[in-house]
């Protein structure tokens, strides 16, 4: 046995090249963690923090098919957090809710300390859940008008100093009917505030920010600062003796609530001191001509002829009905599974374990999924869950369901919260917030009183079947309804969302969970993207223009384009890497000009011919970077994939054409035709290991390559090129030539005479 501890493994890229980190012969590339690679996009938004390090951590993993992978969610937390105001204005909510988590434990503790009797308490602790349910209904609606007309900022700082008088007055007033008026009270300030904090966020963020910021409050505040409230409940509970004695008429209970009080007063002097939060009255922007009712009118209005809000409202209202219905059943359920009290509370534990992993896990899982699409599967997912928990005969089974169901709810929520944040004008944004959050409170009432009903009016029955005997009983069929609803909104949501996108679904689930993002262009009507690899003087500017003739013939639109030089700036560009007077260029920035030209036939050439369905074909893409920056300038590999990644948005061809010659032979031929060029005069060593790379890259994908040996002749070549390429294109919708621009096939394989061998016919 040896000392020495074994190298720790790598993982290796998908493209079978080393990692980052692999040590280099000149030491260059560093990681490009930490580059800032958005700030130009963020630095315009208000409250931006200029001093603080790079906005966006550009930590991208790589995936099964070394394509793009997104951030990581810790990275974009961090990104989100480096905006001032928004960081600023999510401690100021977090200290709210955690003030709200721990007043609702001092309430409901004052509540029932302030009633004699089993059956008061109940009272008293019903009362107060009713109380703070019910101003939703009434006051909703107004308080969205009420944000979406007057400035936000002064909304949430009155809010907060009423919300910190009211916490302070409960101890002091020490009375049920005022702990039920303020409970009341509170509630209705909170409704004006919540739609006025959701409206103002998404004015702080990048579109693309909104998703990690919901994610980030979501579980600050029903994951983290109820929990802490609880703590510190618990440790006032234990110190409440001591604190009597200490202050007269002041006991753990009156501690937490003043407590609460004061995480308000101090969010009233945060937001105070966040400008932005004004939004367009900051600006300067006022509402005019429209009555306050006038303004209520076309909010409603608009969530009526907005199919997405139709959706987004028809979905959430359904999913908290069943939502509510879990909760009153969940009791009666786990006892009829043989469960007491302690299951009871697994039950809930993992509803929240559900939800927490949803939210957490659930925009990677689906990254590239529409949120309009995911929104209506997630609601279905979760009531198929809620079928299966109605039929679970043991109490694990259930606990696995209820998360199952928890997690595909999680990522309901926040898609549909994002959603609101993300497609909605700010001018009718609070409005908006206001209603679903209205409807929320309406759909737990509503099912959190019928549910018990309908569970007592059903009762316990038992159905001999041949074989065996089923179980009818309340609890379960309310939770069969309520799955049945939950998959009925998402099916009403989902047609009601749908873009119209030709994609069919199944493809579209499938081809997103496996990160596919070329079957996904495809499926979605785009062009082909073909590249032509290879040494030079490989033979790729002859195959890459017969390739484009033979499309041409065959009724396609076909473009050919290169790299460098695609586009009148890489030409500039192109001129500068290939000149022998530059000799001086360093690594580095060689591949980053390289880069660049990639970047600008990307927005000029390759999207918009993509996006019109037509099949391109380019001279040379991004392995070339590989191959000969990685391996021939040794700049590590993991460098050059991000830049060219970042350049191509992780566009990647759909297949690759790799004419593979040694470079001796290719280097002759080169060289027979002009003058060798800055990168053709390196040693033929550079050339060797630029070869090597091709292959290893090919090697790695081998469904996405089609090496052929480059000594064979142009005809051959092109032969099973053609074959390869028509196998590819079979089926697809492509960009057609017009009528009048084809050229009949008979002339054509006269003229060009390089139709030899079988030739495939794309349109025989
Ligand atoms: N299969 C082949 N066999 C022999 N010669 C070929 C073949 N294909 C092309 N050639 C010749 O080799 C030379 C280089 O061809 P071509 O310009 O197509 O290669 P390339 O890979 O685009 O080169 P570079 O990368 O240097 O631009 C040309 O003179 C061409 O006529
Ligand atoms: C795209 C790309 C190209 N190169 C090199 C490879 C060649 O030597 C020249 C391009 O000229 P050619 O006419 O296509 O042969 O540039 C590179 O080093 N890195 C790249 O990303």
């Amino acid at each position: 046995m040896t000392g020495a501890s074994p190298e720790p493994r790598r993982a290796v890229p998908a493209d079978g090249l080393p990692p980052a980190g692999t040590p280099t012969p000149d030491g260059a590339g560093v990681p490009l963690v930490g580059l800032d690679l958005d700030a130009t996009v963020a630095a315009d938004r208000p409250g931006v923090d200029q001093t603080a390090p790079a906005e966006d951590e550009a930590e991208q993993d790589d995936d099964a098919h070394g394509g793009p992978v997104a951030v990581g969610l810790a990275a974009k937390v961090r990104a989100v957090l480096r905006v001032r105001d928004f960081r600023k204005l999510w401690l100021s909510m977090s200290l709210s809710s955690f003030g709200d988590w721990l007043g609702l434990l001092a309430i409901t503790a004052t509540a029932t300390s302030l009633v004699d009797g089993f059956a008061a308490a109940n009272f008293a602790l019903g009362g107060v859940l009713l109380f703070r349910l019910l101003p939703a209904i009434v006051l909703g609606p107004l308080a969205g008008a009420f944000a979406d007309r007057f400035d936000r900022r002064k909304t949430m700082v009155v809010s907060d100093l009423l919300r910190f008088a009211l916490f302070a007055s409960i101890p002091i007033v020490d009375q049920l009917v005022w702990l039920f008026v303020a409970q009341f009270l509170i509630e209705a300030i909170s409704l004006f505030w919540i739609p006025a904090k959701e409206a103002a966020v998404p004015n702080m963020l990048r579109k693309d920010q909104l998703e990690p910021a919901n994610q980030l409050s979501l579980v600050t505040t029903y994951g983290l600062t109820p929990m802490l409230a609880a703590v510190v409940f618990a440790v006032l509970g234990s110190v409440g003796g001591r604190l009597s004695d200490l202050i007269p008429g002041v006991d753990e209970i009156d501690l937490a609530l003043y407590l609460n009080a004061v995480t308000f007063l101090v969010a009233a002097v945060v937001i105070w001191n966040l400008p932005s939060i004004s939004g367009r009255r900051a600006a300067g922007v006022q509402v005019t001509g429209e009555s306050f009712f006038g303004s209520l009118r076309e909010g409603f209005s608009f969530a009526g002829h907005t199919p997405l809000v139709r959706g987004l409202v028809v979905g959430i209202t359904g999913a908290f009905i069943a939502a509510g219905v879990v909760i009153a059943t969940g009791q009666a359920f786990v006892n009829a599974l043989g469960g007491g009290q302690s299951a009871y509370g697994l039950l809930f534990g993992s509803v929240f374990l559900g939800l927490g992993l949803g939210i957490a896990l659930g925009p990677s899982v689906a990254r590239d999924l529409s949120r309009e699409r995911l929104f209506g599967i997630a609601i279905v997912g979760a009531g198929a869950a809620l079928l299966l928990l109605a039929c679970a005969v043991a109490l694990w089974i259930a606990l696995l369901l209820v998360v199952l169901m928890g997690f595909f709810a999680g990522i309901a929520y926040l898609a549909g919260f994002t959603m609101l944040g993300t497609e909605i004008d700010d001018a009718i944004r609070g409005r908006t917030f206001a209603l679903v959050q209205s409807l929320v409170r309406a759909a737990l009432i509503v099912s959190l009183g019928i549910a018990p009903f309908g569970v007592a009016l059903i009762g316990q029955h038992r159905i001999d079947l041949a074989a065996v005997t089923v179980p009818v009983t309340g609890e379960r069929v309310m939770l069969l309804v309520a799955g049945l609803l939950a998959v009925t909104v998402g099916l009403v949501a989902y047609r009601q969302m749908d873009d119209g996108r030709p994609v069919p679904l199944v493809a579209d689930v499938l081809t997103a969970l496996r990160r596919d993002d070329t079957a996904r262009r495809r499926l979605a009507g785009g062009g082909v993207f073909i590249a032509f690899e290879g040494g030079e003087g490989a033979g790729k500017s002859t195959q890459v223009r017969r390739l484009q003739e033979w499309l041409t013939e065959e009724g396609l639109v076909a473009r050919t384009t290169r790299e460098p030089g695609g586009t009148p700036l890489g030409g500039k560009i192109r001129g500068m890497v290939l000149d022998t007077a530059s000799a001086g260029l360093s690594p580095r920035a060689e591949a980053l000009l390289y880069a660049a030209d990639r970047a600008q036939h990307l927005h000029d050439v390759l999207r918009p011919a993509l996006d019109a369905g037509e099949v391109v074909i380019t001279d040379r893409f991004v392995d070339s970077s590989l191959a000969y920056q990685g391996a021939g300038r040794t700049i590590p590999m993991d460098d050059v994939r991000s830049i060219s990644r970042w350049a191509t948005q992780g566009l990647q061809p759909d297949l690759t054409i790799l004419l593979d010659l040694p470079p001796e032979v290719g280097l002759a031929r080169a060289r027979g035709r002009a003058a060798a060029d800055r990168l053709e005069s390196e040693s033929i060593d550079f050339h060797q290991r630029v070869r090597r790379t091709f292959n290893a890259l090919a090697e790695a994908q081998p469904d996405r390559y089609l090496v052929l040996d480059a000594r064979r002749t142009p005809d051959e070549l092109a032969a099973a090129i053609r074959t390869r390429v028509s196998e590819l294109l079979h089926g697809l919708p492509l960009q057609q030539l017009p009528p009048d621009a084809r050229v009949p096939r008979t002339r054509r394989h006269g003229e060009h005479g390089v139709q030899t061998g079988s030739t495939p016919q794309l349109h025989p």
